[in-house]
């Protein structure tokens, strides 16, 4: 028998691809789905490409349902992952896709969530510096947002190196689907077809304070960050373009050298070949972070470029990766690096 494996949230897009990816694992045995409004509806209805799986019944999101698995992962909005949290036992492996517990600072977390902070989680980046001690044997996981997955892999390595200086801006490009499924006006086909967009300007972005929070950490001195996110008419993907001043001393030579040392032994992270650059189809459906670093010597800057699909490495196959972290099995087990082209 396998590791008996629940997910909340069965019917939304995070939901869809966990379920996609754990269908192929080898370890993992799906048993409960379950939904919202859409609970007492078959799988099959909300998510007709998961084949193996149309006939299922969603449940309701309740401790009952989500009782009597090794693992449940959440894939719920924001605020409602702490209190069915604590309905779980200790000993089961809950891992978290919403932002509820990534955050380590209950005041950053107040101001751009408006709620009560439900305390902070093993962050699930094992790529960061000591990002892999925390999550093996962990019961508990907070899954990245996917803007810092990007943002945060792109950069590290330069700021640990002392490459660049500690003040960053990020413009990046998502796709609609990591907004969700739910009706949003902003969301309209009308309006996102044929048209790039900046929402959320002017450092009001929640994921500005987990940037922060991932950068400061890597580079071990307060990091300031300037993100921009933008709405690209594409489903998946996101493209962040991130900057920094060089520090004095920094050379391209140095820069490359610091971002092959960091990713050499990462399965998921790619440092293109020089002049190469990142483009969201490459990852598609791949659980990748694929990245550019140059120095542009004329303004002094570090620019690096990287490119994930937000439901994959983004969400669904971080979460998983860091599942199989926790549970001690291969941390690739179930995961593709192998993407789709054109
Ligand atoms: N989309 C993305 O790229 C990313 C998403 N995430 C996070 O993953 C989580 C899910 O996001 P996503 O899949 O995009 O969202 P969706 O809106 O696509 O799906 C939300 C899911 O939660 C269920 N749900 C909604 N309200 C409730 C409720 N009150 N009680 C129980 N279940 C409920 C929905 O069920 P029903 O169909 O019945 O309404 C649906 O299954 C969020 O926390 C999001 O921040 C993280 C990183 C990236
Ligand atoms: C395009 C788009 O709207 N993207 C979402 C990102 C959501 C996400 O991935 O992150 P959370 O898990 O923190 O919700 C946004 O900018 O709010």
């Amino acid at each position: 028998m396998g590791i008996r494996t629940a997910v909340a949230g069965a019917s939304g897009y995070a939901g869809g691809e966990l379920l996609r990816i754990l269908a192929g694992h080898p370890e993992f045995e799906i048993g409960a789905l379950t939904a919202g409004s859409n609970a007492g509806t078959e799988l099959g209805a909300h998510q007709p490409h998961l084949r193996s799986l149309a006939g299922r019944v969603l449940a309701e999101t309740t401790p009952d349902t989500l009782a009597g698995h090794d693992v449940v992962f959440l894939a719920l909005p924001h605020g409602q992952s702490g209190p069915l949290a604590a309905e779980l036992g200790d000993d089961v492996l809950v891992i978290d896709c919403g932002a509820d517990h990534r955050l380590t600072d209950p005041a950053s977390w107040e101001r751009f969530y408006g709620t009560p902070h439900a305390g902070s989680w093993p962050y699930g980046l094992p790529e960061l510096p000591g990002g892999r001690d925390a999550l093996r044997g962990a019961k508990r996981v907070a899954v990245p947002g996917c803007y810092p997955t990007a943002v945060s892999l792109a950069l590290f390595p330069a700021l640990a190196a002392g490459l660049a200086e500690p003040d960053v801006v990020v413009v990046a490009a998502s796709g609609t689907s990591g907004a969700g499924r739910s009706l949003k006006p902003h969301l309209l086909g009308s309006e996102v077809m044929g048209s790039v967009s900046a929402y959320a300007v002017g450092g009001s972005h929640r994921h500005t304070p987990e940037m922060v929070q991932n950068l400061s950490a890597a580079a071990g001195e307060p990091v300031t960050v300037s993100f921009t996110p933008t709405l690209a008419p594409m489903s998946r993907g996101i493209l962040a373009t991130c900057t920094a001043k060089a520090r004095t001393g920094a050379t391209a030579a140095a820069l490359r050298a610091a971002y092959a040392g960091a990713y050499a032994d990462e399965p998921f992270l790619g440092l293109l070949p020089e002049g190469r650059w990142p483009a969201t189809a490459m990852t598609l459906g791949a659980n990748t972070v694929l990245v550019q670093v140059v120095l542009d010597e004329a303004a002094d800057r570090v620019i690096a470029v990287a490119a994930v699909d937000n439901l994959a490495k983004g969400t669904a196959g971080g979460a998983v990766q860091c599942a199989n972290l926790a549970l001690g099995l291969p941390e690739e087990l179930g995961l593709t690096t192998i993407g789709v082209s054109p």
